[in-house]
Formats: structure tokens, C-alpha cells, sequence
């Protein structure tokens, strides 16, 4: 059989993630290849709502898979839109990672003990929104590149702290920066935070075969809730829009929170819903339009049209 072909941004945490998946099919018997695809997001410099956001992490993947040059496209879901790619399937979530967001600085260890007017670094509009609406004093600063890069740019002294998300920090073994993850009451990670999608061809039945293994119910479900809450609010990826979806094992009950907030932080609405696991659209739903009720979508009109 030939080998299966994966896809990855070349990033240290795509290639981590990539080889992941690899190593796992490997283990069962598969030959594998793995094939490095610069993105949009990876060649431009600038803040990401500058060049569009939606999908610069992922559409030059999903043309390659469209295109048979790769097999399996190995995504950070929380990079990957909601709306559907025709001839495209998410094939797999593997188990989730941490799903949390960090915060790490050697001024402070949590949100409320940063000193006055402390400078923040981060180029997420969800992560921005929610500190300032803890903190109103706290100044916000764009920052860019890969993990290594922006931790060298705190202990450079450019920033009071930043904001990452666990996940991240734990796949490249970063464990001792991990000081203070910060309390889901206070900040809802990203759509699919933690988790990893995998993504096959629709017809690819030897793909899907192979793939199968590899999901992890609870994470699927969890993920598809919250995606589905973003899909129905029509966020976009950039909007300040939180989630957090999680399967109680033993009562096999699916808890989807989210929250929108305002770019300025002043205005936070949130919402949530619970229910059976293969329910997760539904419940996405739900959350969403509860969210709609409290004028979700004028939040993230006003958060798009100010560029904030
Ligand atoms: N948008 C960049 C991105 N995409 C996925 C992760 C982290 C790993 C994950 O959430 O799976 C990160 C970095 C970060 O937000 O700190």
C-alpha cells in the first residue's frame, strides 16, 4: 500500500502535531509521509485581521488535499473555519489537550495582580476582550511568531506579560512557563482550542479507515458543539468569541458555555446549554442563539468594523 501522505504547516507545533498523528498510524501498521505546506499565515508578517484571518493557517493545506498531493491535513482546529469545504470531511479529533489559555509573566502570577496599566501581549481580539473586561487599565499590544519567538520577546522585556494557550506550551514540553493557567471564569479559550482536526478527502474510504482509531468521542463532540455556536453566530474566527464545551464521562452529558464580548471590553453577554453528546450541533445551536437574544451579533459587527 502506499504510503498516506500528511499534511502540516512547518511550524515547530504544526511539525510536533504532525508527527504525533504520524507516529500513531505508524503503530498501526501504516507507511506515512509527511509533507510541509507554507500558509498564508506563515509568510505575511502583519496582525492577522490585516490579511483576512479566516483560514490563513489552513486553506493552502486544504487545496493540497483537494488537489491529491496530501492525504490527511493535520489542523489546530481552533485555525480551522466552521463552514464546510465542499469534498473535504473532518475526519478525526483526537483527545484533547489542555484547552485552557496561560498567562505567563515575571510581573505577576494571575490577571488581577498585574501591575497598573501593564503591558500585554497578544494579537487575539477573544484574549484582548476578555482581560480588558477584568482589567480596563490593562494595554493591549499586538504581538506575532511562533511560541519560541514571542516567549523571547517577554523575557526580551517587550511586554508586562502575554497570553498562550496551554496546549501549546505542553505539546513542546514548555512546562515550566506554565505558572497560572487562567480560570474558564474568566476567560473561554477559542473554538476548538487544544484539539487537533483531522481532515481526509470525502470519498477517501482507506483514509477514513485509517483515521478512525484515532478519535476520541468526547473531544469530538465537545469540539463540534462549539463549533457549531460559532457557525450559527457567524463569529468568524477574529470575532471576540469564547467557548468551552466538555463530556461529563460518567453522566454522558455535553456542557457547551460561550461568551461574546465587546472589542473594548465594556459589554460581555454568556450563555450556555447542556445535553447528550450526540446532540453537540444542536446544543451549539442553542448557546448561539441565546447568545443572538443578547445581541451577540451587534457585539461582533461593531468588534469587525472598528478592527479592534
Ligand atoms: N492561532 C495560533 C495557534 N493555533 C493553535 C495554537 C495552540 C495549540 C492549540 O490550541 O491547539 C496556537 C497558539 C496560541 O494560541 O497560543
Amino acid at each position: 500500500m502506499p504510503a498516506i501522505r500528511i499534511g502540516t504547516r512547518g511550524s515547530q507545533l504544526a511539525q510536533w502535531q504532525a508527527n504525533w498523528v504520524a507516529d500513531q498510524l505508524r503503530a498501526n501498521g501504516a507507511a506515512v509521509e509527511i509533507i510541509h505546506i507554507a500558509t498564508q499565515g506563515d509568510v505575511t508578517q502583519g496582525p492577522l485581521d490585516s490579511i483576512g484571518g479566516r483560514g490563513v493557517f489552513t486553506t493552502e493545506i486544504q487545496a493540497a488535499l483537494l488537489d491529491h498531493r496530501i492525504d490527511v491535513a493535520v489542523h489546530s482546529l481552533k485555525d480551522l473555519p466552521t463552514e464546510a469545504v465542499a469534498g473535504l470531511q473532518l475526519a478525526a479529533v483526537p483527545a484533547r489537550e489542555a484547552d485552557g489559555d496561560v498567562l505567563i509573566s515575571p510581573k505577576a502570577s494571575d490577571v488581577m495582580s498585574l501591575p497598573h496599566e501593564a503591558i500585554i501581549g497578544t494579537g487575539s481580539m477573544r484574549r484582548k476582550a476578555q482581560l480588558l473586561h477584568l482589567r480596563r487599565d490593562l494595554q493591549i499590544r499586538d504581538i506575532r511568531g511562533n511560541l519560541d519567538t514571542r516567549l523571547r520577546k517577554l523575557d526580551d522585556g517587550h511586554y508586562d506579560a502575554i497570553i498562550l494557550a496551554e496546549a501549546g506550551l505542553r505539546r513542546l514540553e514548555l512546562f515550566e512557563r506554565i505558572r497560572h493557567v487562567i480560570p474558564k471564569s474568566q476567560m473561554l479559550p477559542a473554538v476548538g482550542q487544544g484539539a487537533l482536526g483531522l481532515e481526509i478527502r470525502q470519498n477517501d474510504q482507506i483514509a477514513k479507515d485509517l483515521l478512525a482509531p484515532l478519535n476520541h468521542a468526547s473531544s469530538y463532540y465537545s469540539v463540534l458543539a462549539e463549533r457549531s455556536m460559532l457557525r450559527n453566530l457567524r463569529g468568524g474566527c477574529l470575532a471576540p468569541v469564547g467557548a468551552w464545551g466538555r463530556v461529563d464521562a460518567d453522566k454522558q452529558l455535553l456542557t457547551l458555555e460561550g461568551v461574546v464580548v465587546s472589542g473594548d471590553g465594556h459589554h460581555k453577554i454568556s450563555a450556555s446549554a447542556c445535553g447528550p453528546p450526540n446532540r453537540a450541533e444542536d446544543i451549539g445551536r442553542q448557546v448561539a442563539d441565546q447568545l443572538a437574544i443578547q445581541g451577540a451579533e451587534r457585539l461582533i459587527a461593531f468588534a469587525r468594523a472598528t478592527g479592534n
